[in-house]
């Protein structure tokens, strides 16, 4: 699903935040992203939905080298990728239904479809009864779940997360991580930026691990290590 080849991301400011990763991840895993602050994390999963751009190396996402992709074309690869921000990102003026409803009206879904869609998201993560709602009126878990509802709603094939749980107490995180394991378990790809080491180490998935910008550990089902 994901590759990336040989990538370099050097900033204008001089910092190397990429220094020659070679990457594979395939449709379907849940990959936990760990490493020390300004490791190069962020950056790592942002060159995947192409936020940022590297300075050289090739990033394909399915058969799609996204490194030369058109300006034009990257609002139709987003739409294949769903993203959650530690920060939430909601709109503020508009209530959990309408916040969700809105990343379809962008793509001119019709209202029926709309409707069915976002009904069946707010199930998912158990918040039907707060439609109507605006985030304001939320506990941050609870804004975290209407991210992540606007995050699926379109149905992506991968779901990136940048410190979902940052912002949550440990008992809202294992909330938050119940729903992404749900839609893991339904076939999406997940890739999450994570400081969590209680999540890492009790609900184990791929481990991949930053430091100076380099991959420094790849593993099946790792730990978040006692080091970083
Ligand atoms: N837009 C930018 N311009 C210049 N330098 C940047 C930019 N974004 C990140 N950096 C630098 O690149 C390095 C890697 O940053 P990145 O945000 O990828 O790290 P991180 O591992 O996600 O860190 P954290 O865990 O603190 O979020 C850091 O030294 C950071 O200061």
């Amino acid at each position: 699903m994901i590759v990336m080849k040989n990538v370099y991301k050097k900033y204008p400011n001089g910092v190397v935040a990429s220094n020659g990763i070679h990457v594979e991840i395939e449709k379907g895993e849940f990959v936990y992203v760990v490493g020390p602050s300004g490791a190069g994390k962020s950056t790592f999963i942002k060159m995947m939905y192409r936020e940022e751009v590297p300075s050289s190396g090739l990033i394909y996402f399915n058969n799609t080298e996204l490194t030369k992709m058109h300006r034009k074309d990257v609002p139709y690869l987003r739409r294949q990728i769903g993203v959650v921000f530690q920060d939430f990102k909601l709109l503020p003026k508009l209530t959990v239904y309408e916040n969700i409803a809105y990343a379809l009206e962008v793509i001119e879904e019709s209202p029926s479809v709309i409707r069915q869609k976002v009904t069946e998201v707010l199930k998912l993560v158990g918040l039907t009864r707060k439609t109507r709602m605006f985030p304001n009126e939320l506990s941050g878990g609870e804004q975290q779940r209407v991210s992540i509802a606007r995050s699926i709603v379109n149905q992506p094939k991968l779901v990136i997360a940048d410190e979902p749980t940052g912002n949550l107490d440990p008992e809202t995180s294992w909330e938050i991580m119940k729903i992404f394991e749900r839609i893991n378990a339904q076939g999406t790809t997940i890739i999450m930026a994570t400081h969590n080491k209680d999540i890492v180490d009790n609900q184990p998935h791929r481990v991949i691990q930053i430091e100076g910008g380099l991959i420094t550990r790849d593993e099946h089902e790792g730990e978040y290590s006692n080091e970083i």
